[in-house]
């Protein structure tokens, strides 16, 4: 899900960082890093944003592996149903996106798809809502076998709406 009612709609930059704080077990920490940039560059390539990784604090985009009562008022719920959150655009909280560490998170097709998911959560950390086309990224339920060009013509569509 997205919690943009307590956000902006859309961040007032093109260049936006993001950290990368707790991490899974599932995955080597390099893993990790590479699907969540990637996740990234798929929106950077059908639009004018800019994504850069950073070791500070203040980074607009928080990334992390949580569980359960994390800190926020969207406790997860343990392995399956809901897989992650991401809040829309905005200082503090907005744009940071929380992935449920109960579910087995991989790069393949077993267990869900780590790239899959971020790329989705990220369009929520940008301001997209979700889509009732089956075909687009923003579509609200997880299908592991994606296309290989993960965006649909509506989701290039909203992104440069937005931006
Ligand atoms: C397998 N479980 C699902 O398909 C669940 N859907 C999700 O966890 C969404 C994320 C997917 C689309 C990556 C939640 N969301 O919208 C976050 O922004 C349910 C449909 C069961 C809620
Ligand atoms: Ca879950
Ligand atoms: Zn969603
Ligand atoms: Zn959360």
């Amino acid at each position: 899900e997205e919690y943009s009612h307590i956000q902006g709609t859309r961040w007032n930059k093109n260049v936006i960082t993001y950290r990368i704080g707790r991490y899974t077990r599932d995955l080597p920490r390099n893993t990790v890093d590479s699907l969540v940039e990637s996740a990234f560059s798929i929106w950077a390539r059908a639009s004018s944003l800019t994504f850069v990784r950073s070791h500070t604090r203040n980074a607009d985009i928080m990334v992390e592996f949580v569980a359960r009562e994390h800190g926020d008022l969207y406790p997860f719920d343990g392995p399956r149903g809901t897989l992650a959150h991401a809040f829309g655009p905005g200082l503090g909280v907005g744009g940071d996106t929380h992935f449920d560490d109960d579910e087995h998170w991989t790069a393949g097709e077993t267990g869900f798809n780590l790239f899959v998911v971020a790329a989705h959560e990220f369009g929520h950390a940008l301001g997209l809502k979700h889509s009732r086309n089956p075909d687009s990224l923003m579509y609200p339920t997880y299908k592991s076998t994606r296309p290989a060009n993960l965006l649909s013509r509506e989701d290039v569509t909203n992104i440069n709406t937005l931006y």
